[in-house]
């Protein structure tokens, strides 16, 4: 029979479930966000300040874009650089003249992208949720995402999923994203655990803050670059590079 409950999966005592971040914590989705939202904001500061325009950077994308919903990754970036563009409507055509069209600009090439090349989980995700399972621990997924179903479902996770919160999700209840940690805690509240009984497993440093803003018992920083430093000033206990670094030698 299979080692049950969080000390076989390298997590404290007393946790009886686990919350995931998607993008960059269970698949490689990450860095195909930051590409398309490289590819929209460069165009964007090209036609707005010309050929010498200062290009979105990583830094850029980690501090202003990384786990926020989508439009609230617009708002912050486009502040960072003292632009004010309106508002605008959810369902306005993509384009460069509102903080929605920017965002539905980015979502089309996300989307093309996505139907081209698939999605990819990382190995040692998929090795630590079947651990998870085999543990008995129920498991959430948390992101910002409103594409979280469809890369869920592409990346062949979905049975794993026992509850799932996301950007369409964040959007209907009215539900503040991350830093704020309200997705998360509707997630242990629907899997019926207190924050003091789960774990949250993060790579964004908007996202251990939440974490640690809902008093998470355990909050897993994942450190798919190079800010293991800033996850824990965030809010992080424990920084891995990879998820199935804490089964340790169990696989
Ligand atoms: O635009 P979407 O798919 O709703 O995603 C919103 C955000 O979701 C987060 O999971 C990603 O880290 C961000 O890069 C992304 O901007």
């Amino acid at each position: 029979m299979s080692e049950q409950g969080a000390g076989a999966v390298g997590l404290p005592a007393g946790i009886t479930a686990v919350l995931f971040d998607l993008d960059g914590v269970l698949t490689s989705t990450a860095a195909v966000h930051q590409r398309a939202w490289k590819k929209t904001f460069d165009d964007f500061l090209r036609e707005r300040d010309g050929a010498g325009f200062s290009p979105f950077t990583e830094s850029d994308y980690l501090r202003f874009v990384d786990g926020r919903p989508r439009y609230e990754g617009v708002r912050e970036f486009l502040e960072s650089r003292q632009v004010d563009l309106p508002k605008g409507e959810p369902d306005d055509e993509p384009g460069h003249g509102s903080v929605h069209a920017v965002g539905n600009l980015k979502n089309r090439l996300l989307e093309s992208i996505i139907a081209r090349d698939g999605v990819t989980p990382y190995p040692g995700s998929v090795r630590y949720l079947e651990a998870v399972r085999e543990a008995g621990l129920p498991i959430g997924v948390v992101t910002a995402s409103a594409n979280g179903e469809l890369v869920l479902e592409k990346a062949g996770l979905s049975a794993f999923v026992d509850v799932r919160i996301d950007g369409v999700v964040l959007a209907r209840d009215g539900l503040r994203g991350k830093p704020a940690p309200d997705s998360f805690l509707a997630a242990a509240e629907a899997l019926g655990v207190a924050p003091a009984s789960a774990a949250v497993f993060e790579d964004a440093l908007a996202g251990v803050q939440a974490g640690r803003a809902g008093a998470f018992r355990h909050v897993v920083g994942v450190n798919r670059g190079n800010q293991a430093d800033a996850l824990v000033q965030h809010g992080a206990d424990v920084v891995v590079d990879d998820l199935a670094d804490l089964l340790g030698g169990r696989r």
